[in-house]
């Protein structure tokens, strides 16, 4: 019998053969903490009278969702944190790195075959790096803390086959909606989604992360790319220890289901108030009035979302009638889109250029609407609330559509803007 990329994974990790719907308890290779969920986590541990961590250096803590502190409850779990990783001997610890998950593939703390959890849903972003990850609550990461293993219920698959060739103005982003909106909100729920076919197999890094970055938008519990040449260019120098090697599904492995889907005609996409799942054509929407533009997040915050929205820019303006708020992931990110000009370029062209961390993303430390005001965003999330006021809204994106869009004041096609 065959097995899928998770099964492979769990078998590997288990010493046995695995079938997903088996309950296993595995070691993790790496458990991702951040400051709002840490703190939870560590009284979960003491409370299973956790003294030390199982192991200091598979643990990586960065603080990313109100950083620096935007409130003094903020201040003192920080504080709090940075106590418990100087006792414990943390040294994977960032107070400045940006958006954990970012941080995390940057750094090398994912690498294919390796078991990830972290205290934060869109742990599965790894899965871009070929890892199983997945995320936990505080309770369960108080026991990884301590144990160094969980227990798992090996998730089945749905093959997710994606051939063709991106138009231009057309990527990622607009992809992962567009299989959003056919998969549904909840139409993955616990399950893993294997993306393969052409398009991942010459799909970048950046557009993989922001693939499996939105797998739990679906209810996965992963999303996974199988490991290839890309995978191991990236991962060299972040990851020394780790040589590469094969892991595939096998032909014969059983998915729960298998869809395909063709890129060729894919246009942009907009996923529309207050679900991922209620995802239009961007035309079908434009001239959308908006007050506020976000480009940043774990999902499309990287240089190269940066640097093609700079394209669409051009030698333009934003729009004086729009908030434009524009967020680098983490400091590698902000220094590559610095060192291309392009902040100089953003600042000029009227945007606020912050550092990095989630910002308006979740409606945390800044950026908040008001009611009645409308976001549009190349974060992950637009259920009500999530950006400030319950009525307010937020649309999903590409960077190239929430650049267009700022330079107008309104929803527009990034093909459109020549
Ligand atoms: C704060 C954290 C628990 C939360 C998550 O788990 O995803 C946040 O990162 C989010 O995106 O909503
Ligand atoms: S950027 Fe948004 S989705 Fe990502 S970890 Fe931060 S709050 Fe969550």
């Amino acid at each position: 019998m065959g097995a899928t990329l998770v099964e492979k994974i769990f078998s590997s990790r288990c010493g046995k053969e695995i079938e997903a719907g088996d309950v296993v308890m595995a070691a993790v290779d790496k458990a991702m903490i951040h400051d709002i969920t840490g703190p939870l986590a560590v009284q979960k541990f003491r409370e299973m009278n956790g003294n030390v961590v199982f192991d200091p250096a598979r643990i990586v803590m960065l603080f990313d969702h109100q950083v620096p502190a935007d409130s003094i409850q903020a201040a003192e779990n920080q504080k709090f944190m940075r106590e418990f990783a100087l006792s414990q001997g943390i040294h994977n610890y960032d107070l400045r790195e940006g958006v954990c998950h970012q941080v995390v593939l940057e750094k090398g703390h994912a690498a294919p075959g390796e078991i990830v959890v972290g205290s934060d849903s869109h742990t599965c972003t790894y899965g871009a790096a070929g890892a199983f990850a997945t995320g936990i609550g505080s309770t369960d990461m108080g026991f990884v803390l301590r144990f160094g293993a969980l227990y798992f219920r090996v998730p089945d698959s749905i093959r997710v086959e994606v051939n063709g060739a991106f138009a231009p103005r057309v990527g990622a982003k607009d992809l992962i909606l567009d299989i959003a909106g056919s998969i549904g909100a909840d139409g993955a729920t616990y399950q893993a989604l294997e993306f393969t076919g052409e398009t991942f197999a010459s799909m970048p890094m950046p557009g993989r992360m922001t693939c499996a970055n939105m797998a739990i938008e679906m209810g996965a519990k992963a999303g996974i790319v199988p490991p290839d040449a890309i995978t191991w260019e990236y991962l060299k120098g972040r990851r020394p220890d780790v040589r590469p090697f094969t892991l595939e599904n096998d032909e014969e492995a059983t998915y729960a289901e298998w869809r395909e889907f063709d890129v060729t005609d894919l246009v942009p996409k907009v996923a529309v108030p207050h679900n991922v799942d209620n995802v239009v054509d961007v035309e079908e929407i434009a001239g959308t009035h908006i007050d506020q533009v976000f480009i940043g997040s774990c999902t499309n915050g990287r240089y190269e979302d940066f640097a093609e929205a700079a394209e669409v820019l051009g030698n333009r303006t934003f729009s004086d009638d729009v908030r434009v708020i524009l967020i680098p992931a983490s400091r590698d990110e902000y220094l590559k889109t610095l060192r291309a000009g392009l902040i100089e370029r953003f600042v000029k062209a009227g945007a606020l250029v912050e550092a990095p961390c989630c910002g308006p993303c979740m409606g945390g430390a800044f950026g908040l609407l008001a009611p009645g005001e409308v976001s549009l965003s190349t974060s992950n999330r637009n259920f009500r609330g999530r950006q400030g006021s319950t009525e307010a809204e937020v649309y999903l994106c590409s960077a190239a559509t929430a650049a267009a869009s700022a330079i107008y004041g309104e929803i527009t096609d990034p093909r459109e803007v020549a």
